[in-house]
């Protein structure tokens, strides 16, 4: 017999459980099949183990400092193998907290151990990966929660790099280490490898590294890594190939505008070159889903070209956060079980990394926002500044404010320096209260705070010139 579904949802990671238990709630007979742990790239191989080795690089940065403040630390050295068992046993901790496996048979859930893949547009095989064994379900509507995968670049060598999710996995700590790609992955393992001391080179293809992030936010932190000793070689023409030669790794490349061959030899080579989607085996064509380059496109409301199935989180290309994830899977399970017509509010979901110095941003960025009207305004408070910064010996980075030309709503604030991701939530919460800038700018911030800055550049929105 067939198992038969109001909700079938595939993939159990962050978009995948939201949407599951959100289309129970709502009254639906919902099934959710994984083929690995639960949790899926943000528990087990993303944001949680990226988190754990960001707070390590963190420690080592302040171990270094300690001897201004009278403390005094010895020796600091990475003990690799430590370092990867507190960043596996953290992932435990966290899918333990998080009891995914629990909420599901609490709501009524039933999980499916095994890999989907459609057999017509509401059959789904679903093959357990212990004993190959196969079993067919029905599904009124199918939300695909797949998330994507690490990009290999087609180059020759390409076998020799080691991607992002398999970092933990190396024998050692690489002295010298070359990042390709510097998205938010290559950004952050930069500033990783860079605090364990291992010697870091950045390669991208864009003429500037963080290419979505507000250009000064780019540019701030581009500075940054090349202060910190990163080699960091934006504008790459092409990644020609991998050797392996007597001392490591050969990465030969050919720089922008003409500047010729170069190459770096480096113990590992880690590549953060993309994120599409894990769309190779799920039979999208025998439902009739369309599949767009690396992603599957969805209308306003997250359906695919066929109805009946929807596409929340990474898979769908629109925004890969775990903020995004969440959003989306409320507006699809929504719109699968209830029939609505409920979108997600992009613009109003904060992002950031946690690099050295950290950034951080929500809305539009300055260049989008004059795009679109050249007499919107924009202020910007230095950190320095401020006295908490100071006071930390933080001083480095801003907080950017950008209002209509009206200087009445904010349309986006892009931030670089500590706790950068934790000032953009406070002014995301604003823009999602419809607080105006005028209110903002009288709200009163704890002394001393980093946040304080948000007051400081809401009254600078207000005395900004007048429009022209
Ligand atoms: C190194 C790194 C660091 C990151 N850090 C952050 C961060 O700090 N903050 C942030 O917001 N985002 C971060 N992200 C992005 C974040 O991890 C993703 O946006 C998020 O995990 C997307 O959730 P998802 O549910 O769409 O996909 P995933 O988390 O990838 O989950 C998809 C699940 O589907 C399963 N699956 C796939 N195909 C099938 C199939 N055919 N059958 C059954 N199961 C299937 C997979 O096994 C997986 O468990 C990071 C990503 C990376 C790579
Ligand atoms: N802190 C966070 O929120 C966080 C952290 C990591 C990842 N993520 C998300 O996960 C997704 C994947 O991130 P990602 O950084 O792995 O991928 P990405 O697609 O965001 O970045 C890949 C980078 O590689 C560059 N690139 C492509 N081909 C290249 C080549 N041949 N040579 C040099 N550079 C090349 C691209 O120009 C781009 O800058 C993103 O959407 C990201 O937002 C979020």
């Amino acid at each position: 017999m067939i198992d038969s579904y109001d909700v079938l949802v595939v993939g159990a990671g962050p978009a995948g459980t939201a949407a599951a238990l959100r289309a129970a709630e709502l009254g639906a007979r919902v099934g959710v099949v994984e083929s690995g742990p639960t949790g899926g790239t943000c528990v087990n191989t993303g944001c949680v183990p990226t988190r754990v080795l960001a707070k390590t690089a963190r420690l080592m940065r302040e171990v270094r400092t300690a001897d201004a403040y009278g403390i005094s630390v010895t020796e600091q050295h990475i003990d690799w193998p430590t370092t990867v068992a507190r960043v596996r046993a953290t992932v435990d901790r966290v899918r333990a907290a998080k009891d995914d496996t629990g909420r599901f048979a609490e709501a009524g859930v039933d999980l499916l151990r095994g890999r989907a893949r459609f057999v017509s547009p509401h059959e789904l095989d679903v093959t357990a990966a212990d004993d190959g064994d196969v079993r067919r379900v029905r599904a009124e509507r199918v939300i695909l929660c797949v998330g994507g995968h690490s990009r290999r670049l087609p180059v020759p060598g390409a076998e020799l790099a080691t991607m992002p999710e398999d970092v933990l996995d190396l024998p050692d700590l690489p002295r010298r280490v070359a990042v390709v790609g510097a998205g938010n992955t290559g950004a952050q393992l930069v500033t990783i490898f860079n605090a364990f001391g291992s010697d870091v080179t950045l390669l991208e293809v864009a003429p500037r590294i963080l290419a979505q992030t507000d250009a000064d936010v780019s540019a701030h932190v581009e500075k940054a890594f090349r202060e910190q000793g990163v080699r960091v070689e934006v504008g790459v023409e092409t990644v020609d190939g991998l050797e392996r030669v007597d001392d490591g790794i050969r990465l030969s490349w050919r720089a922008g505008d003409g500047g010729g061959s170069d190459h770096v030899v480096v113990d590992a080579v880690v590549m953060s070159t993309g994120w599409p989607a894990a769309i190779e085996d799920l039979g999208l064509e025998a439902a009739g889903v369309e599949a767009g380059k690396g992603r599957i496109p969805v209308d306003e409301y997250l359906a695919t070209n066929v109805g009946h199935v929807y596409v929340a989180g990474d898979a769908n290309g629109i925004a890969m956060l775990v903020q995004a994830a969440n959003a989306e899977a409320e507006a699809a399970a929504r719109n699968a079980v209830l029939g609505t017509t409920v979108r997600t509010p992009h613009h109003l979901l904060p992002a950031g990394g946690f690099t050295d110095p950290d950034y951080a941003d929500v809305g539009l960025t300055e260049d989008q926002a004059r795009e679109r009207d050249e007499h919107c305004v924009v202020a910007l408070v230095e950190l320095a500044e401020l006295e908490r910064p100071v006071i930390d010996d933080r001083p480095r980075g801003f907080l950017k404010l950008v209002a209509d030309r009206r200087r009445e709503y904010l349309l986006g604030a892009h931030a670089v320096g500590e706790n950068a991701v934790e000032v953009i939530q406070s002014v995301t919460t604003a823009m999602a209260a419809g607080v105006d800038v005028a209110t903002l700018a009288k709200v009163e911030f704890a002394y001393p705070t980093y946040s304080a800055a948000i007051g400081v550049a809401a009254r600078r929105l207000l005395e900004a010139p007048s429009v022209r």
